[in-house]
């Protein structure tokens, strides 16, 4: 088997004695669309920030294509890309600057920040934008500027806070199909975080996460079947206790 992208193994993490992340373990594939479902409070906010080394105190392991975290922090961090749940551009500067001083927090020059910048949003669909101000954009094509600046450095695995908050239902389905599409044709490891269950394939990789605790993984279809519903709300329901919402 290959070495996962993303590999959780018994991670636990809690604030004070509130207990956020229980013996969390799971997988990404390389090349997978691996959703992260769970309500709010499910803990995936502390799981990105343990991934990211935001937070070090934590018990269990996290490797990024077999680099740990902990021990390789810097070969973990270069396979990574990261998009958070608050959104990080800023406004008053076109979408290049904003690419370029991110490149420049990896090491790469301007010359070839600006190179890759072009190639980054050439696939994001806005390569004629960028030299816009970033304010000029639409939500979801702010979120594209943040996924071509995550992988500007060309990194194996990326994760996604629940990128389509605050997104309208067109810009939520273009988002998706933005990023199965890097899935597709590039290869990349994909962590996309969410509580709306109609996000999620019926072929995608699915881990439930509920009150700091994984309770199913594997292939969306399967978990369905196994929990004995139909459709993977009702077996949301059926393995949380909790309905789960199809937007908002
Ligand atoms: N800094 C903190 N101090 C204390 N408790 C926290 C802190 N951050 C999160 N928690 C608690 O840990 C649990 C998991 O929170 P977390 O933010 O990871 O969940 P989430 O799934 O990302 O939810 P959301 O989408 O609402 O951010 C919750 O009970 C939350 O109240």
């Amino acid at each position: 088997m290959s070495v996962p992208a993303l590999n959780i193994k018994n991670v636990s993490h809690s604030y004070g004695t509130r207990k956020a992340l229980d013996d969390v373990s799971f997988t990404v594939a390389p090349g997978s669309f691996t959703v992260l479902l769970g309500l709010n409070g499910a803990g995936k906010s502390t799981l990105f920030s343990l991934v990211t080394r935001l937070y070090a105190a934590r018990s269990g392991e996290i490797e990024i294509l077999g680099a740990d975290v902990m021990r390789a922090p810097g070969a973990a961090l270069r396979r990574l890309g990261v998009v958070f749940q608050a959104r990080t551009l800023d406004l008053e500067l076109s979408l290049m600057q904003n690419l370029i001083y991110h490149a420049a927090l990896h090491g790469i020059g301007p010359l070839e920040a600006r190179r890759l910048g072009l190639e980054a949003l050439a696939r994001a669909g806005l390569a004629e934008r960028a030299n816009d101000k970033a304010r000029a954009l639409s939500g979801g094509q702010m979120r594209r500027v943040e996924i071509a600046r995550a992988l500007l450095h060309k990194p194996r695995l990326l994760l996604l806070d629940e990128p389509t908050v605050g997104l309208d239902i067109k810009a939520r389905a273009d988002l998706l199909a933005h990023v199965r599409g890097l899935v597709r044709d590039e290869g990349l490891g994909v962590l996309w975080t969410t509580h709306l269950i109609d996000e999620i394939a019926e072929d995608d990789p699915v881990v439930i996460l509920h009150q700091g605790k994984v309770l199913a993984t594997g292939r969306a279809a399967d978990v369905v079947a196994q929990s004995g519903a139909d459709t993977i709300g009702a077996a949301f329901a059926r393995i949380t206790g909790v309905d789960a919402r199809s937007e908002g």
